[in-house]
């Protein structure tokens, strides 16, 4: 129960299983009835298809065609939406009602890109005030830091900001970096480091002034391993860098993004310098809080607020689109038929952008930690599929390597091609004049996973009879294609809500907590446990064969065995 004494799951306690509702039931009948989908009969039945299953949303536009979804289908859909209340659930977390059970936290990242005079509440109070007053700050600082006018120790401007943290304190304003390139003040790097391996710091360090970096230590607990051992380690080069200089320095090299004003104080940076956050946050949903100080260092404060504005203008619409024109709901409803129904275990996203090189990765947190869970939330295992495995690279890369399986290999795997219609301005006529045959390939990539190339095609090339069989593409791979704009700020946010909703929208019709993570603690606790018998050959009790076998050997191979 949260403090207004509503259910705290949105009314979702006591749920009956998904796959026992009526709704369920009523898609698994229609799936037998559907037998084999061919999307060539759908399409030759329908010669509105293409416009009918489409919708706008903002710079977006998404065609949802090329799915194995009838008229029915989508209906039956948007009924198992109804019955499992995702529209209740989504106005509960709007509301700041605690829909994060198992941790008792109301879930606001929508809050970080609401309107200045708009009213949030968490226990009866209005959390947007804060909310700006962190959004100016980080803007003043920003301001400063590509200016000039904050200068490090020695009073040299800076030209390096490291951004020091792990999982959501890295993948988004590293993807959103990569993304907004050439939005960025070319002549100030920023670099990105997140793994404990210390070649990752060591790298980022490279060649580069200590006078003149700035590092930015991201963590919302600030208790993250990683994330602590690279900035103690990062503090260190920087005084010794800088010959010696006393602990003072930190303060005009170090800035923390944090939910936890003491560790930081702990680690030694001035909370003067920290620009905080809530627990209300997400990890993985935080890039728009505190967290994208990095990127905001480097597109400045008024683009970041038009990324924040792309955001909200996807909010808005997931929060009042009608259910069949919701693209969120649409995408996520789409997800839960193939896993439902098609035995989907993994979908591709697919971006035509050089630019969106991290997207996928950034999107595999936001969708794996979301809903890589097998308990409803109640706790009761499930029994029926939830997250799927998300992965994929920029086309056309992809193309030449792992196309041959999305074509002609026999599982099912519904991908998502995102392209542009305007390359960025920066490229010139001759770099720009490549921007139609990148998205030839996306469309063509559409067209053959939809409707392949029957024998008869090939046959009918000349292609000697033996050879037909594996010339043959048999299609029906569903894909949405999500057609934007131009890769700006603004649509960057659009695109991340809509994946954050369709996420959650999954969540919701799946019952699961798609807010908490605890399936990344147990290694967390087993290294710890792990690394003193690694430096020192100590004894780790209950450690399995096989992994007291690893250890030894490990030992042995640098040299430690006694
Ligand atoms: O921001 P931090 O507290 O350092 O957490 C960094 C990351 O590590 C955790 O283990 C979680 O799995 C992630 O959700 C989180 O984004």
């Amino acid at each position: 129960m949260n403090a207004d004494g509503a259910d705290a799951a949105g009314g979702a306690a006591g749920r009956t299983p998904l796959d026992r509702m009526p709704e369920w039931q009523a898609l698994a009948r229609h799936r037998a009835e559907l037998g084999e989908v061919r999307l060539r009969a759908l399409f030759d039945g329908d010669a509105a298809r293409a416009e009918r299953y489409s919708v706008r949303v903002g710079d977006l536009y998404l065609d949802y065609s090329k799915h194995l979804v009838t008229d029915e289908t989508l209906a039956l859909l948007r009924e198992l939406a109804a019955a499992t209340d995702v529209a209740g659930l989504r106005d509960a977390m709007f509301r700041g009602d605690r829909i994060n059970v198992t941790e008792g936290r109301a879930v606001l990242h929508t809050a970080l890109r609401a309107p200045r005079d708009a009213v949030v509440e968490v226990d009866g109070e209005n959390v947007v005030p804060g909310v700006h007053a962190v959004l100016d700050r980080m803007a003043g600082f920003a301001a400063r830091v590509r200016d000039g006018d904050w200068t490090g120790h020695t009073g040299a401007r800076i030209r390096t900001v490291v951004n020091i943290g792990i999982g959501g304190s890295d993948l988004g304003p590293a993807m959103a970096y990569e993304a907004l390139l050439p939005y960025t003040l070319r002549d100030l790097d920023v670099r990105f480091v997140s793994n404990v391996d210390g070649a990752d710091l060591h790298e980022a360090l490279h060649g580069l002034d200590a006078a003149e970096t700035l590092f930015i230590v991201a963590s919302k607990t600030f208790t993250t391993i990683e994330t602590i051992t690279n900035a103690t380690s990062a503090k260190n080069w920087l005084l010794e860098s800088l010959g010696g200089a006393d602990a003072s320095a930190v303060a005009k090299h170090f800035v923390a993004l944090s939910t936890n004003g003491p560790e930081v104080e702990r680690f030694g940076i001035d909370t003067a310098n920290m620009f905080e956050f809530w627990d209300w946050v997400g990890g993985r949903y935080s890039f728009d809080s505190a967290i994208g100080l990095s990127l905001m260092i480097a597109i400045g404060p008024d683009r970041f607020r038009e990324l924040l504005d792309g955001f909200r203008l996807v909010d808005d619409h997931f929060r009042t689109a009608p259910p069949e024109a919701n693209a969120p709901l649409l995408l996520g409803l789409l997800g839960v038929w193939y896993g439902g129904f098609f035995d989907a275990q993994s979908h591709a996203v697919l971006p035509y952008s050089h630019y969106l090189s991290r997207f996928t990765a950034y999107l595999q947190q936001l969708d794996m930690e979301s809903n890589g869970k097998s308990v409803d939330r109640e706790g009761r295992p499930v029994d029926w599929d939830t997250g799927p495995v998300v992965w994929g690279t920029p086309g056309t890369n992809g193309q030449h390597a792992y196309y041959q399986l999305l074509h002609q290999g026999t599982r099912m795997i519904p991908a998502d091609l995102i392209g542009f219609a305007r390359p960025v301005d920066e490229l010139g006529p001759e770099l720009a004049a490549q921007h139609d045959l990148l998205m030839a390939n996306l469309f063509a990539q559409g067209q053959a996973l939809a409707f392949g190339k029957t024998a008869d095609e090939v046959r009918a090339e000349g292609v000697p009879e033996e050879q037909v069989p594996h010339r043959t593409f048999h299609g029906d791979h569903p894909t949405t294609t999500v057609l934007a704009t131009e890769l700006s700020p603004s649509v960057l946010g659009q695109l991340i809500a809509l994946y954050e909703h369709k996420v959650f929208v999954q969540g919701a019709v799946w019952d699961i907590d798609s807010f908490d993570q605890w399936g990344v603690e147990l290694g967390k606790v087993l290294a710890k446990r792990v690394e003193p018998a690694l430096t020192e050959g100590a004894e780790v009790a209950g450690l399995d064969a096989s992994t007291a076998a690893l250890v030894a050997r490990y030992r042995q191979l640098r040299g430690r065995t006694d």
